[in-house]
């Protein structure tokens, strides 16, 4: 069991990631020795989340950069190291290859530009490399850093409005896909909230204070399963209470927990007080692009003043560039990643098949849909700022004025 999602030697630069497309059957660690790699564990989703992204992909220029120049390899790469120019046109190319590998998330974009930066600026190959990996360590020693500021400032506005309300006791939360530290350098973005708020709940002790933590709802998350796989598995090795729902459950949940409806079955009847979301991009107006059925969230706590939306996410997954969610550009995603699933395969008792005396899961991919069909698979949507009631960074909370505005800026 792992929670670490990406692993960089700064000595020996290597760089590995969790191979997510086999979680929660196997923890399996790929090597990254290219940007080609990069890309290829970018694109194929084997390393997701926004922040965590573009740390494996930054990464991914700094081993390239080392290979190159310290080890004389990758020669079919066609860099000049005898010309900083040339090398410095070679790796824009890389760099904007990489780039298109997801174009939602906006973190790996201003990675990439970072590092274009710091290109212009060096003046020598050993500088521009120094410089680059420098950035890029920071970048991922920094993520942490901030994911832990996240979730002190949620905890912040959450307290805050609970006291404003004057509510009291046992409360819970939902989240979508999956935000924790499979998705970034650890701790995570709303997940990050989540531990942190079950942190001070656990700490204070319910009799003490005045509201608490008690329930997390995964949703999920079809097609790519991120909660089911990733955030069950994250909450179930922090021993944090939880239950898994399917997506589309979410209006009746909610329904069923305000009308304390008992004979449900419910879990918990802690009332879903926030649903906290992360982000890929969070524009100027505070549009927020996310996973896919974020946006659905958004609009079933519209209906419940008891509710509050919360979008959380890190400085590097704002893009001030675009005024307005219409300008971000959805990823879609291949059909026979809707339209079929992997598992652990179980036996007629329902036990999960072994596949050999190493205990690997053995692993079965079935169709879930009929053949050459039509299929949408928009891997993000777009929540309207007017539906999210706070942004939380790593440097404040944010809500919105009186004329229903955010105010982004730095
Ligand atoms: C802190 S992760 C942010 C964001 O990234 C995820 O997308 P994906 O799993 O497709 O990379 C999801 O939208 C998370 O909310």
């Amino acid at each position: 069991m792992s929670l670490e999602a990406i692993k960089f030697d700064k000595s020996d630069i290597k760089l590995s990631i969790l191979d997510q497309l086999l979680i929660p059957y196997q923890t399996k660690y790929v090597d990254v020795k290219s940007i080609g790699d990069g890309y290829d564990v970018i694109k194929k989703m084997q390393v997701r989340g926004a922040p965590a992204i573009a740390i494996v992909g930054c990464f991914s220029v700094v081993v390239e950069l080392y290979r190159i120049i310290e080890l004389g390899e990758l020669t079919s790469l066609r860099y000049n190291i005898q010309d900083l120019e040339e090398l410095k046109e070679r790796l824009t190319q890389r760099l904007d290859f990489l780039i298109s590998s997801r174009p939602t998330a906006v973190n790996l974009l201003n990675g990439c530009n970072e590092i274009k930066e710091l290109m212009v600026k060096a003046s020598s190959v050993r500088e521009l490399y120094n410089s680059i990996k420098e950035f890029s360590v920071k970048l991922f020693e920094d993520d942490l850093v901030n994911n832990k500021r996240i979730g002190d400032n949620g905890c912040d506005y959450i307290f805050n409005e609970l006291s404003k309300e004057n509510f009291k006791g046992e409360f819970s939360v939902l989240t979508i896909c999956n935000t924790g530290s499979l998705a970034t350098s650890g701790h995570g973005t709303a997940l990050g909230i989540v531990r942190s708020l079950w942190a001070r709940s656990k700490l204070s002790g319910a009799e003490s204070s005045e509201s608490w933590l008690s329930h997390v709802y995964a949703c999920e998350t079809r097609p790519y399963n991120q909660g089911s796989r990733l955030t069950a598995y994250e909450l179930d090795y922090e021993k944090i209470p939880f239950s898994l729902i399917t997506d589309n459950m979410v209006s009746f949940l909610v329904d069923s927990l305000v009308n304390e409806r008992k004979d449900r079955g419910l879990p918990s009847l802690a009332p879903i007080k926030f649903i906290i979301v992360g982000a890929d991009r969070i524009v100027k107006n505070g549009d927020l692009a996310n996973k896919i059925g974020t946006f659905q969230l958004s609009l079933i706590a519209s209906q419940y003043p008891s509710i509050k939306f919360i979008g959380a996410a890190p400085w590097t997954t704002i893009d001030l560039n675009k005024d307005s969610g219409d300008e971000i550009v959805i990823e879609q995603r291949p059909a026979n990643e809707l339209t079929s699933v992997m598992g652990g395969e179980l036996d007629e008792t329902g036990t999960v098949l072994q596949k050999d005396a190493s205990s690997k899961i053995k692993l079965t991919k079935v169709k879930l849909a009929p053949m050459d069909i039509s299929v949408w698979n928009p891997a993000f949507d777009v929540t309207p700022h007017k539906f999210i009631d706070s942004i939380v960074t790593e440097e404040s909370y944010l809500t919105k004025d009186s004329q229903g505005s955010f105010t982004l800026a730095r």
